[in-house]
C-alpha cells in the first residue's frame, strides 16, 4: 500500500478511510451530506485532530452543495447552521473548530456569484488537507532533528494513533517515526494499544505494518516497565489541543506516559501542528475533555467485560502539563513548552 490519505474529495462526496473497520478491513465511507460528516466525525470513522479538521472542512464543502438559491445572505445562513452542527461532533481536538472557522472566514469572499464562492469553499478545503501533509512532513523532519543523537538506532513508544490516519497524511507522531525510519534512525516503534477504543493497536500498529515498520504492541499497563527495562530512548505523541503555556490535551492515558518517561529520564515529545494550538487558552484547565459513551469501556468486540450495576467514567483525553513535555515539535520548529507562545508569534 503507498501513502495513506484518510479523507478523500471525488467529485462531489468524500470518501473516508473507515477506521473504525480497520484493521479487519479496510473499506471507504462516502459520505454525501454534511450531516453524514458530522456522523462520521461524532462516531469515530474519521478521527485523529488533524483528520477531524480536514473532514469537517470537507463537511463544509458538502453543506456549500446542499444549498440551492442565489441569495448570498441566505447562503452564509446556511453555512453557519452547517457549521454549528460540525462543532457540535467533538470537543476537544481543536482543529475542528479551526478549519470551520477557517472555511466560514473563505465564504466571505467576494465572488460574482453563489457557484463561484462554493468552488472557493472547496479550494479552501483542499488546500487545508494539503497543507496539512507538508506541515506533518516538516514536523517529521524537524522531529528527526530533536530525537536523541544515541543510540544510532532508536527505540521510540507512541500512544493512540497520531499517523496518517489522524492528519490527512503522513502523521505527526508517526510523522517523526516514518521520517526517523527513512533516515535509517529508527529500530522499532513500542505502540500501546490505548484502551478503550485502541487506536494503537488497530491503528498505529496497522500503519507500521503497512510501511514495514518494525512494531511491538504493548497493553497500556505495560510503558512503565519498559522503559523501567531499558528498552525506550524517547517517546512522541500527538496533541488534540495544546494550550500557550505547552499544557497538552491527548488520547486518555498520555498523561500517565509523560509522568513514566519523567521517572527515567526519557525524552518526551508532543508533535502537532500550529492548528493545534489554541492561543485563547493559557493553560491545560481550560481545555475540554470529551467523554463518550461507557460501552467503549464496558464491552471490547460483542464481548461485555463488566457486570451490571458498575458506574463508569470515560474520558477521552487527558492533560500532560508543560512540565513533563521535553519539546513540541511542530512545523515551525521544536518548541521548550516555555518558549511556545513567544515562538509561534503568540506571545
Ligand atoms: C495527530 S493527533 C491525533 C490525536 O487524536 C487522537 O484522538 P481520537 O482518536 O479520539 O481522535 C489521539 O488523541 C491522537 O493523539
Amino acid at each position: 500500500m503507498g501513502a495513506i490519505f484518510p479523507v478523500i474529495w471525488h467529485g462531489d462526496r468524500v470518501h473516508l478511510i473507515d477506521q473504525t473497520r480497520l484493521p479487519a478491513a479496510y473499506e471507504l465511507k462516502e459520505i454525501r451530506t454534511s450531516a453524514e460528516m458530522a456522523t462520521a466525525i461524532r462516531t469515530m470513522i474519521v478521527r485523529g485532530a488533524p483528520a477531524i479538521g480536514v473532514a469537517a472542512a470537507f463537511g463544509m464543502v458538502l453543506g456549500a452543495q446542499e444549498y440551492s438559491g442565489s441569495d448570498r445572505a441566505s447562503f452564509l445562513a446556511h453555512l453557519e447552521a452547517v457549521a454549528t452542527d460540525l462543532r457540535q461532533t467533538r470537543p476537544t481536538a481543536v482543529n475542528l473548530f479551526w478549519a470551520i472557522d477557517r472555511m466560514l472566514s473563505a465564504a466571505q469572499a467576494e465572488t460574482a456569484t453563489i457557484e463561484a464562492l462554493k468552488d472557493h469553499l472547496l479550494a479552501t478545503a483542499q488546500a487545508i488537507a494539503s497543507e496539512d501533509v507538508a506541515t506533518c512532513q516538516a514536523i517529521g523532519q524537524h522531529g528527526l532533528a530533536a530525537l536523541p543523537s544515541t543510540p544510532e538506532k532508536l527505540r521510540l513508544l507512541t500512544h493512540c494513533n497520531a499517523g496518517a490516519l489522524a492528519t490527512a497524511g503522513y502523521g505527526t507522531a508517526l510523522g517523526v517515526v516514518r521520517s526517523a525510519w527513512r533516515a535509517n534512525r529508527l529500530e522499532r516503534v513500542y505502540a500501546d494499544e490505548t484502551r478503550p477504543r485502541l487506536q494503537g493497536a488497530k491503528l498505529t500498529a496497522w500503519e507500521c505494518v503497512q510501511e514495514g515498520i518494525p512494531v511491538t504492541l504493548l497493553a497500556d499497563t505495560m510503558a512503565a516497565h519498559c522503559m523501567q527495562r531499558g528498552m525506550i530512548d524517547a517517546v512522541v505523541v500527538g496533541a488534540d489541543r495544546i494550550a500557550l503555556n505547552g499544557d497538552t490535551a491527548n488520547k486518555i492515558g498520555t498523561y500517565s506516559v509523560a509522568l513514566a518517561a519523567q521517572a527515567h529520564d526519557i525524552p518526551f515529545f508532543v508533535a502537532a501542528p500550529l492548528s493545534t494550538i489554541d492561543t485563547k487558552i493559557h493553560t491545560g484547565a481550560e481545555i475540554p475533555i470529551e467523554e463518550r459513551h461507557p460501552q467503549e469501556i464496558y464491552q471490547v468486540g460483542f464481548t461485555r467485560i463488566a457486570p451490571a450495576g458498575v458506574d463508569f467514567y470515560n474520558p477521552a483525553f487527558d492533560v500532560t502539563p508543560a512540565h513533563l513535555i521535553t519539546g513540541i515539535i511542530t512545523e515551525l520548529g521544536v518548541f521548550a513548552p516555555a518558549d511556545l507562545a513567544r515562538g509561534i508569534g503568540a506571545a
